[in-house]
């Protein structure tokens, strides 16, 4: 009680530390794949951590869940079929489930533990997996892309965690070839790209095998997560051929669609001035990023 947590030595923020205030532990676990920790913090709400690294708050789960889901089903005229990998929490299939267009959304996420554990302390996130259109899978996601049928899905959103345990594999270029593979002709991929303050060197890794992997356009977008390290989290925007998807004109404005952003709870952080800013780059990063 009254203790912080925070982590000097994480490879992928080195000499950064991050600390919450801890009011009290609520629950504390191993999976097969990662430690799970959640604790109820002095100002951000409840807390989750994976293997040291900060997942979410109840605070600004907002910004990161509701931009890696409109994002790209903002981007394309009528989504219908959407494959979630990752994000066992259930917050993006909360922001998925606003869009009515939506008929399936499949999830495979590779750790029950977290989808267990978050339906008993973030039911507002969780609520997500009662949406009568979700399938769940439980496993990994290369296995599940590898048997997935071509040209599927409408979207696909990488919800994923830092590229230092079980989605290691997740910014790899056969993993982005079989998201490629899977999407229908025009489908978009919004896949979750780090910091362009810290981790400019394995965005732009992503972004070329992106951009190898994907023949529409690939885009780079950002927003605020306090609790991130460096405070923002970018995301990475795919369209897989055809006429190049304008990812920074939302096509689909979520203010257009009847009841979305009421459905459920009040949206929060989403809106199409947003969708539109994130595209926006500092000169830092319009160099680092767009010089591939
Ligand atoms: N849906 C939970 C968010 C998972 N996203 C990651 C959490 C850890 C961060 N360093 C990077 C994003």
């Amino acid at each position: 009680k009254g203790g912080k947590v925070q982590y000097y030595n994480n490879p992928m923020w080195p000499g950064e530390a991050h600390s919450l205030k801890v009011e009290k532990i609520l629950y504390q676990g191993k999976s097969p794949y990662q430690e799970v920790l959640i604790f109820e913090s002095a100002t951000y709400g409840k807390v989750l951590v994976l293997d040291g690294i900060v997942q979410l708050t109840d605070k600004d789960e907002c910004a990161y869940q509701e931009m890696i889901a409109h994002l790209p089903l903002c981007s394309i005229p009528s989504p219908k079929t959407v494959l979630v990998i990752g994000g066992g929490d259930g917050g993006v299939l909360r922001e998925i489930s606003r869009h009515k267009s939506v008929e399936v959304i499949e999830i495979c996420e590779i750790d029950k533990l977290v989808i267990d554990v978050c339906k008993e302390f973030f039911p507002d996130l969780s609520i997500g997996f009662e949406d009568p259109r979700v399938r769940l899978h439980v496993g990994d996601a290369v296995e599940y892309l590898r048997n997935a049928p071509e040209g599927k899905y409408d979207a696909i959103i990488v919800d994923s965690s830092d590229p230092i345990g079980p989605a290691q594999e997740l910014v790899e270029k056969p993993f982005f070839d079989m998201i490629a593979r899977a999407l229908r002709p025009g489908g978009v991929l919004c896949n979750q790209a780090e910091s362009m303050w810290l981790h400019t060197h394995l965005i732009q890794d992503m972004l070329s095998i992106c951009r190898e992997s994907f023949k529409g356009s690939v885009r780079y977008a950002w927003t605020s997560v306090p609790t991130y390290p460096s405070g923002v989290i970018g995301f990475l925007l795919c369209s897989k051929d055809g006429p190049p998807v304008d990812f920074t004109n939302p096509i689909n404005p979520i203010e257009e669609l009847e009841g979305a952003t009421t459905a459920g709870r009040d949206i929060k952080f989403y809106n199409s001035e947003m969708h539109r800013a994130a595209f926006m780059l500092p000169s830092f990063a319009k160099r680092e990023l767009a010089a591939i």
